[in-house]
């Protein structure tokens, strides 16, 4: 049987009441699928991804993530160590003077040792083709350096589940293209929400549409 990571149940949210983001959602991913949602700006594709994980509580329905329901703080600590967000905008996500201490940031915050840290700062750097890269300087990286920073420190923790939030946004083509290649070689289930169609086309296992609150298959 395939294992189900995250199962959306009739979930609503607002920023606003009066005007609902989402209503009566579905969703559900299994490993080793890759899914895409699409749906035009605003259509609440980020709110998504932060209900996901919990930086963002439902109003209605239940957030089922590895196998249990996921209502207060606590119990999302477990969801981001093992569902790794990668924002939308790299400059959200990196806040450290050098690459090695941002990439180690969540290693260290799961409770590894320095040494433990150091050697999955190494290995995530490698993954995505930057080693060597640890002693830079994070705010002079080029933006397609730091999207790939980015995926490293969330590759750093190890997670069972990715879920990128336009991904490609801002890279040039060679950028773009690196960044593919190392995704369709990373064996997680990844919840992908982009504009970018041939990146969906080369990644995506399965095509959703959030449309009018919900999920259209
Ligand atoms: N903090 C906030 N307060 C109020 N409204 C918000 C807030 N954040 C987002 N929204 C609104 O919620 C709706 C959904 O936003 P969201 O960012 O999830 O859309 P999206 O599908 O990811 O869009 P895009 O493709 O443009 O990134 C939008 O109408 C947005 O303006």
């Amino acid at each position: 049987m395939t294992q189900e990571l995250f199962r959306l149940e009739d979930l609503g949210f607002a920023h606003d009441p009066a005007r609902p983001v989402l209503a009566g959602l579905e969703f559900s991913l299994s490993a080793g699928e890759r899914v895409a949602v699409l749906g035009d700006n605003g259509a609440g594709k980020t709110t998504l991804l932060h209900l996901m994980v919990g930086l963002l509580r439902p109003q209605a329905g239940r957030v089922l993530a590895f196998g249990a329901e996921r209502r207060r703080e606590a119990d999302f600590h477990d969801v981001r160590a093992r569902a790794g967000l990668l924002f939308q905008d790299p400059d959200d996500q990196l806040f450290c003077p050098t690459v090695a201490e941002d990439v180690a940031f969540g290693p260290l915050n799961l409770g590894a040792g320095r040494a433990e840290a150091q050697d999955a700062v190494a290995e995530a750097l490698e993954q995505v083709g930057l080693p060597g890269f640890g002693e830079r300087v994070t705010h002079k990286l080029s933006g397609g350096e730091k999207r790939l920073v980015t995926l490293a420190a969330v590759l750093a923790m190890r997670p069972e589940v990715l879920l990128l939030d336009e991904p490609s946004n801002a890279l040039d083509r060679a950028a773009r293209e690196r960044l593919i290649d190392i995704l369709a070689g990373l064996p997680q289930a990844m919840v992908i929400v982009s504009h970018d169609d041939d990146l969906v086309e080369r990644l995506a296992t399965r095509r959703v549409v959030l449309r009018g609150g919900r999920i259209e298959e």
